[in-house]
């Protein structure tokens, strides 16, 4: 009998045929209040749960006495509780590497759109502002040969920086618990203290991932510490930011400029404040937003489910390999 998933996200027509091929699936395009009774009743048969987001606790897995394997189709995990999944004795995976470039590409646009002010004067062109000659009232900021600090430089960092070192020509800071001496060759980069990089930054960009040590890693302390010319911008999670911090900073002028993939709340509530700060471009969270590069991890999550659920090793891997199961 094939294992039985459950598929929480829409995927591809030619992923939930792969996954079809090696497993009885419970495809819920969208989950919401409406799916949410079915979705537990599922669960209480399911072996393997395949998505992005869901949160993965203690609760869930109490609902869950069969799962072997959560594959989540995006490289940051901070929906799973790994201490209860490794206890249980249940797998997780994630899909580390494919969206690098993505994500990197993102970073840097949202830099640029922020610098010389794109959605803004895309929005002043397109509402039919543009009626005389340009003052410098409308003028950005270079990003060129600035200094970058990058916050959190793993793999997508040192995408970031490859980007920013050879395309742009800027000097790269980077603050990480450990240094990582393939990009201070490659790249020029320096390591630093997060005091020191918020201080001597122009761009700040952080690429962290969300755990208990980094929520809120970003606060008032540390926009005090920026360049009051400074642009800040999150790729990693809203919680690693204190938005209200943010907001404040902006508001006093603490710094000049920012710019967010993420927020603490997703989707963002229209009357969230950075969204009417004209100084702030804002994404509703599309770092690896892109057909291929979505595609790529849907694959790599299928794989990654199908073989955990075929008793061999995921090639991505978070948990402990559990010991042989009933
Ligand atoms: N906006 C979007 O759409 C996307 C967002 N992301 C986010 O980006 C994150 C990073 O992804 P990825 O680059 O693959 O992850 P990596 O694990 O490769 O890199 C994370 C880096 O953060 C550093 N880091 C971790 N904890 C701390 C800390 N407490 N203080 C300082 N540095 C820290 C790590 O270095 P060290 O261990 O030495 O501290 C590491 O260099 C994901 O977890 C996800 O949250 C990812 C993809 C898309
Ligand atoms: O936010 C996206 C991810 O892959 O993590």
């Amino acid at each position: 009998m094939k294992p039985k998933v459950i598929i929480y996200k829409k995927v591809e027509p030619v992923i939930l045929e792969y996954v079809r091929d090696a497993c009885e699936v419970v495809y819920f395009e969208n989950m919401d209040d409406n799916t949410s009774a079915s979705f537990y009743e599922e669960l209480k048969t399911a072996e393997g749960l395949f998505g992005a987001g869901l949160k993965v606790d203690e609760e869930l897995l109490e609902r869950a006495p069969q799962l072997k394997i959560v594959s989540n189709i995006s490289v940051g995990y901070d929906n799973l509780d790994l201490a209860a999944l490794n206890s249980r004795g249940v797998m997780a995976t994630n899909t580390p590497d494919v969206l690098n470039e993505t994500v990197a590409d993102t970073m840097i646009g949202l830099m640029l759109a922020v610098a010389r002010r794109i959605p803004e004067l895309d929005h002043y062109v397109k509402a039919g502002e543009w009626t005389a000659n340009l003052t410098p009232t409308h003028f950005g900021v270079d990003m060129h040969h600035k200094t970058l600090g990058i916050i959190g430089m793993g793999r997508i960092g040192a995408a970031i920086a490859k980007r920013a070192h050879f395309g742009f020509g800027m000097n790269i800071l980077y603050h990480n618990r450990s240094r990582n001496e393939e990009v201070e060759r490659t790249y020029q980069a320096t390591y630093c203290s997060l005091e020191k990089l918020c201080q001597d930054a122009d761009f700040i960009c952080l690429m962290v991932p969300l755990t208990p040590e980094t929520q809120n890693l970003i606060g008032e302390k540390e926009f005090a510490l920026m360049k009051k010319t400074a642009i800040f911008v999150n790729g990693s999670r809203g919680a690693t930011v204190d938005e209200e911090a943010l907001v404040e900073a902006l508001q006093e002028g603490k710094i000049l400029a920012a710019g967010t993939d993420v927020f603490v709340q997703e989707p963002v509530s229209p009357d969230h404040p950075l969204l009417s700060m004209p100084n702030v471009v804002t994404l509703p969270h599309i770092g690896s937003a892109t057909a291929e590069t979505r595609l790529a991890m849907a694959r790599f999550a299928a794989e990654n489910l199908v073989m955990g659920l075929e008793g061999k090793q995921p090639p991505a891997l978070l948990t402990a390999i559990p010991s042989k199961r009933s």
